[in-house]
C-alpha cells in the first residue's frame, strides 16, 4: 500500500483529538461557525450515556453524526466506515470531513480505518490529525494515561490549548514534553482554539510514510489492540479483512482507561440554590478525580437552558438559548472520572430537584 495512490476525488477527513475537556468542542464550533467557505460533516462519538456533546455544539446546517455506543476504540471501525459509506452516498454536500473521537480513545484505529477499508480509502483520505492539549492539565495526563500520550505521540497538527491559564514558564515546560514525544507535529498556541482555521484543517499534513517509519506495523489490524470495557457491544464485524486475529483481548498498558467511569444523571427542573452551592462542593473536594464534568441543565421559572462544564476543579457554566416547546425539560449531568462515588453523586444530584 502506498501513500501516494489519491485521487482528486477523495474527501479530506480531519481527525481532531485531544483529552477530555482539551477543547475539541471548542475548536469544532469554531470551525462550524467561521465563514471559510466550506461545508464540513462532522462525525461525534462520546463517552457516556447520555448524548450530550451534540447539544453542546452550536446549531448550524452541518451535519453530525453521533455514535453513541460507548467505546470508540474498537467499534469505530465498523461505524466509520458504515457512516462514511453513507456520507459519500450525498457526495457534493460537503467539501471534508471531521471526526471528533471521544476523550479517551486511542487515535490510531480511528486513523487506520481511513487505509484499510477499500471502499473508505477510495472515497477519503486522512488529511490530518489534530489533537488539542489543555496547557494547565496535560503534563499530568502524560503521566498518568496511555491514551493522552498516544493522542500527542499520534498528531501531525497539536493545538496547546489554554494558554490563558498557564504562565509562560509552565507553556515552555509544555512545550518541550510535547516535543520529546512528538518532534514532527506542527505546534500552535491557542487560547479557546482560537487559532487561524487554515492552520488546522485541509493541511494534508498526515504522512503515512512519517508514521511507518516509527511504527512499522501501524497497518496491521490488531496491532493496537486493547482490552474492550464489558459495556461495550462492538460488533468485532472483521469480514473486510483477509486474515484474522483475536481483536482486543491482550493487556497493553491501558489498565489506566479502565479506572475512568462516565455516570449520567438526569432530572427535572432544578432549585438553583442547592444545585450551585453541591456542584462547587463537589468539584473543589473530588477535583482531582473529576477528569470531565458536563450538563445541560432546567432551573426552575428559568426559560433559559443552562451549560455547565468542568474540568477538574475548573468549571464553567452559562445560558445557552431558550428550550424549545418540543423539548423536554430536563437536566442531564454526566461526570467522567475516577474512584468517584457515583450512588452519593446521584443521591445529591437528586436533592437538588425543585420542589
Ligand atoms: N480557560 C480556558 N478554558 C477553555 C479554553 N478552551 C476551552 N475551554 C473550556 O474548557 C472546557 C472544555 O472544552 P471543550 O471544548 O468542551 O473540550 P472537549 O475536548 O470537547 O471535551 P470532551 O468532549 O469532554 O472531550 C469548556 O468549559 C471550555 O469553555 C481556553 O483556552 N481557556
Amino acid at each position: 500500500m502506498s501513500a501516494t495512490q489519491e485521487t482528486p476525488a477523495q474527501i479530506p477527513v480531519t481527525v481532531l483529538t485531544g483529552y477530555l475537556g482539551a477543547g475539541k468542542t471548542t475548536l469544532l464550533n469554531r470551525i462550524l461557525t467561521e465563514n471559510h467557505g466550506q461545508r464540513y460533516a462532522v462525525i461525534v462519538n462520546e463517552f457516556g450515556e447520555v448524548g450530550i456533546d451534540n447539544d453542546l455544539l452550536v446549531e448550524s446546517d452541518e451535519e453530525i453524526f453521533e455514535m453513541n455506543n460507548g467505546c470508540i476504540c474498537c467499534t469505530v471501525r465498523g461505524d466509520l466506515i458504515r457512516t462514511v459509506q453513507n456520507l459519500m452516498k450525498r457526495k457534493g454536500a460537503f467539501d471534508a470531513i471531521i471526526v471528533e473521537t471521544t476523550g479517551v480513545a486511542d487515535p490510531a484505529p480511528v486513523a487506520q480505518t481511513f487505509f484499510m477499508d477499500d471502499d473508505v480509502r477510495a472515497a477519503a483520505k486522512l488529511d490530518a490529525v489534530v489533537a488539542v492539549v489543555d496547557a494547565r492539565h496535560v503534563l499530568q495526563r502524560l503521566e498518568d494515561t496511555q491514551e493522552a500520550e498516544d493522542q500527542v505521540a499520534f498528531a501531525d497538527v497539536i493545538l496547546i490549548n489554554k494558554t490563558d491559564l498557564v504562565s509562560a514558564d509552565e507553556l515552555s515546560a509544555v512545550e518541550a514534553r510535547i516535543r520529546s514525544i512528538n518532534p514532527y507535529a506542527v505546534l500552535h498556541h491557542s487560547e479557546r482554539c482560537g487559532v487561524d482555521i487554515a492552520k488546522v484543517l485541509d493541511r494534508g499534513a498526515f504522512d503515512l510514510d512519517r508514521i511507518l517509519s516509527l511504527d512499522p506495523h501501524f497497518l496491521e489490524h490488531g496491532h493496537h489492540a486493547h482490552e474492550c470495557s464489558p459495556d461495550c457491544d462492538h460488533d468485532h464485524d472483521h469480514h473486510h479483512h483477509d486474515h484474522s486475529h483475536d481483536h482486543g483481548h491482550h493487556h497493553h498498558g491501558h489498565e489506566e482507561t479502565h479506572s475512568v467511569k462516565s455516570i449520567s444523571l438526569t432530572a427535572g427542573d432544578l432549585d438553583p440554590e442547592m444545585f450551585f452551592p453541591w456542584i462547587n462542593q463537589v468539584t473543589q473536594i473530588q477535583g482531582p478525580n473529576i477528569l470531565r464534568m458536563k450538563g445541560i441543565l432546567a432551573f426552575k421559572g428559568d426559560p433559559q437552558r443552562y451549560v455547565i462544564q468542568g474540568v477538574h476543579m475548573i468549571v464553567e457554566g452559562d445560558h445557552q438559548r431558550d428550550w424549545k416547546s418540543d423539548e423536554p425539560r430536563e437536566s442531564r449531568l454526566v461526570f467522567i472520572g475516577r474512584d468517584l462515588n457515583w450512588d452519593v453523586l446521584k443521591a445529591n444530584f437528586k436533592a437538588c430537584a425543585a420542589e
